[in-house]
């Protein structure tokens, strides 16, 4: 048996730093993997996407630019990009972030890792031996989530493609089709039909909807421009493989459609099946609720035994992002360590342990085309929050920073205001590269900076940020 301060199950971004925060506040601290360490968003989710991606946006950008627009004399280079997204997901070998955790100080146990009883990890290796590592004052479950494939007639039995094998596609099929209209259908509706495949998508409850009406709007539309089938409503009936590897998808009206290959993009399921979650009374296969701090609540609300159990990223359901699960890392690592040493937990709204932000400014980017970069609430769900609102639109067109940046720009900013508070609790921007432009948002939001004080921050000429100065004239000194 070895001895930890802490065992963290699953070496994910999030994983990984929770490990390394535990270390930095002087705990030992041991990582279980049974994949590659890096976890889904290394390998097969937000670096080789965004690379599959990049190539098409820089092309579209120098189109779009009188001058360079002229020497751009061809189309992608389809094996470029493949190489270049092979290289973002490191040729799907850990060695680089091996070296890293062994650099910090974290020792990694290569297996699957399972709860055998309250602070025990027992994790059984490939070859079948089993290694049971005890931890002196946390468990951290950083398991994650797959792809979630719904009972639909005959698609499990004909494979259909998840984000994993599209991501990691050797080759780009000719016709793609898609079941659904979320993040990764309207990623890889993007990257694919910019690769060249002919694109159908099934997205059953619109295109992207759980964002700002005119988010869906503008990239449905710039889908339908790249030749892509957007079906509104549209939601397969069954599904079957062909003996030529084709698929066949039948609708539920009824209607015939064929392709080469099919994506199934309709959310997430949580690696908890085979965790050993029924030995502390919970239910293999579910989400992980959690306090602010991160620990695993039970059935009956309290923290699981004496609060011993922790999860930190995906796998507890409360923002599906790298960058919001690595967040919760901090505050994770952060609070075991003040708790191990006796030290209160700062665990109230924005305090040093809690993650605030995950219920009131998540930023989020799409990577479309046009880009979406959000944080915070949606009008929609502002006012179902209960706040009273003032919702300012402009377009980003007109900005003189916008008809420098791109020939016909496209976009659009929308502030969502908090009346009582005069403050932002929601930004949304839509159009060429504006992920970058979002941080600024962020800090607003998160800061809860007054509008009085917003006017003082000025934004530099010509930019396109100067939509900030914009939505403020338009809302009134
Ligand atoms: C196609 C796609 C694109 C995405 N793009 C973005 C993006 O651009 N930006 C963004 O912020 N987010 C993006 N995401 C979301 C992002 O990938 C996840 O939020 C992130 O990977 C979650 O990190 P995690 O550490 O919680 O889980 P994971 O990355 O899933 O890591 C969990 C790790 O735990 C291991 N594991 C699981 N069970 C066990 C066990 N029992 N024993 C041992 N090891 C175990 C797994 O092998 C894995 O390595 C994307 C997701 C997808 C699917
Ligand atoms: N750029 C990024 O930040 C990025 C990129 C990709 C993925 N992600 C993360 O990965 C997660 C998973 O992405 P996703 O696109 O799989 O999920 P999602 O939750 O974004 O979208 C799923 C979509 O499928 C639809 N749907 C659900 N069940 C369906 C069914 N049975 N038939 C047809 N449609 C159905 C939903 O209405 C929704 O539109 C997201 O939560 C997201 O946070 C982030």
């Amino acid at each position: 048996m070895t001895t930890y301060d802490v065992v963290v199950i699953g070496a994910g971004p999030v994983g990984e730093n929770v490990a390394d925060r535990l270390v930095q506040g002087g705990l030992t601290a041991a990582i279980v993997e049974r994949e590659l360490v890096g976890g889904e968003c290394s390998y097969w989710a937000c670096m080789p996407t965004k690379a599959l991606l990049r190539s098409g946006a820089a092309l579209r950008a120098a189109r779009q630019v009188p001058g360079a627009r002229e020497a751009v004399t061809g189309d992608l280079d389809v094996a470029a990009v493949l190489r270049r997204r092979d290289s973002f997901a490191s040729n799907w070998q850990d060695d680089g972030q091996v070296s890293w955790l062994e650099s910090v100080g974290v020792p990694l146990y290569r297996g699957h890792g399972r709860i055998g009883a309250d602070r025990v990890v027992e994790v059984t290796a490939a070859d079948g031996t089993t290694t049971t590592l005890t931890a002196r004052y946390a468990v951290v479950v950083a398991t994650g989530s797959g792809a979630l494939v719904p009972d639909i007639e005959g698609l499990r039995e004909a494979a259909p493609w998840t984000s994993r094998e599209t991501v990691a596609a050797k080759e780009v099929p000719a016709r793609l089709a898609i079941i659904g209209g979320g993040v990764v259908a309207s990623e890889m509706a993007t990257a694919f039909s910019e690769l060249g495949s002919s694109v159908t998508m099934l997205a059953r409850d619109g295109v992207l909807h759980l964002q700002e009406p005119f988010v869906g709007e503008q990239v449905a539309e710039s889908l339908r421009d790249k030749g892509v089938s957007v079906r509104v409503g549209a939601e397969a009936g069954s599904v079957k493989r062909n003996d030529d590897g084709t698929v066949s998808l039948t609708l539920t009206d009824g209607e015939q459609l064929d392709a080469d290959e099919l994506l199934v993009a309709i959310g997430r399921t949580p690696n908890t099946q085979d965790l050993g979650l029924e030995t502390v009374g919970l239910k293999p296969g579910a989400w992980l609720t959690v306090d602010d701090t991160m620990r695993v609540l039970g059935e009956d609300g309290a923290p699981v035994g004496d609060g011993w159990l922790y999860a930190a990223g995906d796998v507890n359901r409360r923002v599906l992002l790298t960058h919001q699960g690595k967040y919760q890392a901090r505050a994770v690592g952060d609070v075991i360590v003040a708790r191990a040493k006796g030290e209160p937990a700062d665990d109230g709204p924005w305090g040093r342990h809690a993650a605030t932000a995950d219920e009131r400014a998540v930023p989020q980017v799409v990577f479309t085309d046009p880009e979406i970069a959000s944080v915070g609430l949606t009008a929609a769900a502002a006012e179902a929050a209960g706040l009273r609102t003032r919702v300012v639109d402009y377009d980003l067109a007109a900005t003189a920073g916008s008809s420098l940046h791109a020939e016909g720009y496209r976009g659009h900013a929308r502030m969502v205001v908090d009346e009582d508070r005069k403050v932002i609790v929601g930004f949304t921007l839509v159009g060429p590269d504006v992920a970058e432009m979002l941080h600024a948002a962020t800090i607003a939001v998160v800061g809860e900076v007054p509008l009085d004080r917003l006017w003082h921050a000025v934004p530099a000429f010509p930019t396109v940020s100067e939509v900030w100065l914009r939505l403020l004239e338009a809302y009134g000194r």
